[in-house]
């Protein structure tokens, strides 16, 4: 976690995102703007995609498109109307050069070269509870680009790896709206009022509880985790710790870290090399996580530690109360030992 230059003013909850954005940016001497117009740009997003999925059952915005994306899974209609709406704010926002988005295969090029941002996002997480109105949201993680500013952007910029990130965060869509965010300093949540339409600080500096007793992932697949993870749901039940799994990482995930929990996505039969995504998935939750007093690891690394090889890669995904990671990696050790 970084250390932010000393601010001499805390602000109080019921601050909207607009005036903590301008507050944070004054905290640094040498900040020109572009980052803090790139997250009032993801904000307005949210705000259309917050209405869209409000009403997606009353305007038919329930349902697959018939297409596929990169991944080979059936795309939703709102994970395109979230794409698009992404997309657009970004582009006409101007401080991003590039995107990438877990829809579309390559490259996302805004056509801005003078944007010192590049951008890499989800744009609806938990696509499979969208028409059943349970909780779903959006990855983001942000880059400053490293080719020149000016040029093409390129892969390169993506491959910059977790550390780099300037700022990570998600919007989640649930009983409230709320959008989460950090650039490495602390993680501050906003929840949306429609009514003004203004996202309002609702939980600032949030630290996740050293320990839990919530752990989050999906049970039907438990025959093919390997003999660590079995060790450890083991314990968990024995325990009777509480068992919660939405099937929306950013829901799991949110909950986890305001109560003490832990999510597991190990490799399975299907996902080998685990489900989730690592540069708009893994990284940007196991930055803000780092910032709460969180771990994110897979069973050989922290997830920020991963080198990036491809846009869409995945990994398996351990992330919570850093007591339960720890316990998790010990039945890895184990395991280890033991063979
Ligand atoms: O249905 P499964 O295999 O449990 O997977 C659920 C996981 O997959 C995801 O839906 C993957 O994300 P997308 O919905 O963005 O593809 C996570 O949100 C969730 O935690
Ligand atoms: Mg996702
Ligand atoms: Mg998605």
């Amino acid at each position: 976690m970084k250390t932010a230059p000393a601010h001499p003013e805390v602000l109080p909850v019921g601050t909207t995102l607009d005036r903590y954005i301008m507050h944070r940016q004054h905290a640094f001497a040498f900040a020109t703007g572009e980052l803090s117009q790139l997250l009032r740009d993801i904000a307005l997003a949210g705000k259309i995609v917050h209405r869209e999925v409000n009403r997606a059952g009353l305007i038919d915005l329930t349902g697959e498109v018939g297409l596929q994306n990169v991944q080979g899974e059936a795309q939703q209609k709102l994970d395109v109307i979230a794409d698009v709406r992404f997309r657009r704010a970004l582009t006409n926002g101007k401080e991003v050069c590039a995107l990438i988005s877990e829809e579309e295969e390559g490259i996302l090029f805004t056509g801005h070269n003078n944007g010192k941002y590049v951008v890499a996002i989800d744009p609806l997480d938990g696509s499979s509870n969208i028409d059943v109105d349970v909780s779903i949201g959006t990855i983001f993680s942000i880059y400053r680009r490293i080719t020149p500013v000016g040029s093409e952007p390129s892969v390169e910029d993506f491959m910059q790896g977790g550390h780099e990130q300037v700022a990570a965060g998600y919007i989640l869509y649930g009983s409230s709206t709320m959008l989460v965010y950090t650039t490495g300093y602390s993680v501050n949540g906003f929840t949306y009022d429609a009514s003004l339409g203004e996202f309002i600080l609702s939980h600032p500096d949030i630290k996740s509880p050293k320990n839990g007793t919530i752990y989050s992932c999906n049970d039907g697949n438990l025959d093919s985790y390997d003999e660590a993870v079995k060790k450890y749901l083991t314990v968990c039940r024995q325990r009777q710790y509480s068992a919660r799994y939405i099937g929306s990482l950013v829901a799991d995930f949110h909950r986890n870290l305001l109560k003490g929990g832990i999510y597991l996505y190990p490799p399975t039969s299907k996902n080998p090399d685990g489900k989730l995504r690592l540069l708009y998935e893994c990284y940007p939750l196991a930055f803000l996580a780092g910032v709460t007093g969180c771990l994110a690891v897979n069973e050989q690394e922290a997830i920020l530690n991963i080198k990036p090889v491809s846009l869409h890669q995945r990994t398996p995904f351990y992330i919570g109360a850093p007591k339960m990671v720890d316990e998790l990696l010990e039945c890895y050790k184990n395991e280890k030992r033991a063979h």
